[in-house]
């Protein structure tokens, strides 16, 4: 059982009314349990045995190596009487589960020092449904200093063994993230939960477009044992292509084209906080703030997959999605109604730029992937080849909408994803194509996005797993003023394409050439309970 909860005894992890503790004399080890304790092998070998009141019993507590198991202690119970086995339920909790430990004291108002001692209070990383994690307390109530002083040391000592947490965090808050609130959000759920951790941190609050990038790329980083963002994609997105960028600098790579680019230093935890969160959804399973929050803290990592984008051989950025024509479009008319709140001007620019759906004749080229299947097939015929096809296929047309996607892009709007078959680190990316098509077929593809399935079963749209694609757009006519108004060139300049990556506004005037880096970045992230659609596994690389 993963979580641990036998007895299911929630009232006490969350800290009931405070009871009245057990009179210190009881902390010693009692002849009364020896007989009734059977150290389980999965609690590991026992460290400590003790007396607290956990809720409204005094419990037998044993400390193993990997779980903290209790009972209520029983009176003698009379023969054959079943009632007492029911209430005498061992409940347990995980080691790795517990993220700090606390001296419980009550101070009076006249108190001088330390207070009263009351025990112990650990502070635990529940799983709740969908993904979520919650924080929880539970309380071992004990009156002994003694006690209580040798139960904290080796409790301390367990924590300071998890090596993977953080110890020391550089923070990047972006003030300006969906309705300015990232502030607010970090300082009231996130800030408290790593302070209680232990974890040292570093803010820099942001102060213009890019400044992330400005100062991840050459801050020094050394003290820190990872980087957390707080904003929407915009902003995480900017810090995760500025650590990479540092990773092949520091590595002495080209950074203006890196073909073959190093993974990034330190790993990246997203706090979702802004108008799109569609990494932190894609990372947790969720956009929740605290857990999001907790796996920082326990230290859950998670390797990502990586496109490069490139034009003309130099670097645009990294990334992990991208969407061209319809996408490109719709984004570049909501940066140019920025006055508008965040929801509006999505909305609006959505009518507007289906108002005025219009396809862009382009030539796609990738390298598609083998799927497992495949592969054994090949191998099954003495194949030499034994990674992904190094054949380029291509296709030619007008396409509304062109998505290229590293990771599954959950969001509101798409609750399985954007690209529902991809995982954050399968080694391919999904390309998605919507061909020219009528405004109500195409609006009819968008709206199976919210629901369970058949998103992509329309003759117009064309679904491919890829290691590498190129977009060149046939149709490299000249700036049109008459376009001002229709999002093509509402936000880019002459000749220039909008693309949409991760949530940013990119201009492209050419060719645009996207490869898949597998595994580049860690994210804090656990993994994801998996969903019942297919996962494909490939091997492009
Ligand atoms: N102080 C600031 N003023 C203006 N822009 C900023 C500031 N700090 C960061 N930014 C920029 O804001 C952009 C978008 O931020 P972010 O993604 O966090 O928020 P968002 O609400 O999701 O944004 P969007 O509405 O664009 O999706 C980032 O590219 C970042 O560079």
């Amino acid at each position: 059982m993963p979580w641990g909860w036998r007895g299911g005894r929630v009232s006490a992890l969350e800290g009931g009314p405070e009871e009245e503790a057990p009179p210190a004399a009881a902390a010693g080890p009692s002849a009364l349990w020896a007989s009734q304790l059977q150290p389980e092998a999965a609690a590991g070998q026992i460290l400590l045995r003790g007396i607290f009141k956990i809720g409204r019993s005094s419990c037998d507590v044993v400390l193993g190596e990997r779980a903290l198991r209790w009972w209520p202690i029983q009176p003698e119970r009379p023969a054959g009487d079943s009632k007492y086995d029911v209430q005498c339920k061992e409940e347990f909790i995980e080691v790795k589960d517990i993220f700090s430990v606390k001296l419980k004291r009550r101070y009076s108002a006249k108190q001088q020092g330390n207070g009263t001692l009351l025990g112990i209070t650990l502070f635990i990383c529940l799983k709740k449904d969908q993904n979520k994690l919650k924080d929880s307390t539970l309380d071992l109530i004990n009156l002994s200093e003694d006690h209580c002083d040798v139960w904290f040391k080796q409790f301390k000592k367990i924590l300071a063994g998890f090596s993977n947490r953080p110890k020391s965090l550089k923070v990047i808050l972006n003030p300006q993230s969906h309705k300015k609130e990232a502030t607010q959000v970090y300082y009231e759920k996130v800030e408290p939960l790593l302070r209680i951790a232990g974890i040292k941190t570093d803010v820099t609050i942001t102060e213009y477009e890019g400044h992330a990038l400005a100062l991840l790329k050459d801050c020094e980083l050394q003290e820190f044992d990872g980087v957390v963002c707080v904003g929407g994609d915009g902003s995480a997105s900017e810090a995760a292509h500025a650590l990479l960028l540092r990773a092949q600098r520091n590595a002495g790579k080209e950074t203006g084209s890196p073909l073959n680019p190093v993974p990034a230093q330190l790993p990246l935890g997203l706090i979702p906080a802004g108008s799109s969160n569609v990494l932190a959804h894609s990372l947790h399973g969720v956009p929740h703030v605290v857990t999001a929050t907790l796996h920082i803290i326990m230290g859950h990592v998670q390797p990502v997959d990586v496109c490069t984008f490139s034009t003309t051989g130099k670097l645009l950025r990294f990334g992990f999605s991208a969407m061209f024509g319809f996408g490109g479009r719709t984004l570049a008319l909501a940066e140019k109604n920025r006055w508008m709140s965040p929801n509006q001007r999505r909305d609006f620019a959505v009518m507007k730029a289906l108002a005025k759906l219009k396809p862009e004749d382009c030539e796609i080229s990738f390298l598609p992937c083998i799927s497992s299947h495949g592969l054994q097939e090949r191998k099954a015929e003495g194949s030499p080849k034994s990674a992904g096809s190094d054949q380029w296929q291509t296709i030619q047309g007008q396409f509304l909408n062109v998505s290229i996607m590293a990771i599954p892009c959950l969001c509101s709007v798409a609750p399985r994803g954007l690209a529902p078959t991809t995982r954050l680190n399968n080694g391919s990316m999904a390309l998605i194509i919507a061909r020219n098509t009528s405004r109500p077929e195409f609006i009819k593809h968008l709206k199976r996005y919210a629901s369970v399935k058949n998103q992509f079963s329309f003759p117009f749209v064309e679904t491919y797993t890829v290691g590498e694609v190129k977009v060149s757009p046939r149709n490299l006519s000249g700036y049109n003023p008459e376009d001002d108004d229709d999002g093509r060139h509402a936000a880019a300049s002459e000749n220039s394409f909008p693309w949409n990556i991760d949530g940013d506004l990119m201009e492209a005037t050419s060719e645009v050439h996207i490869k898949l880096h597998p595994r580049l970045i860690n994210l804090y992230g656990g993994s994801m309970e998996e969903r019942n659609d297919s996962q494909v596994t490939c091997n492009c690389l």
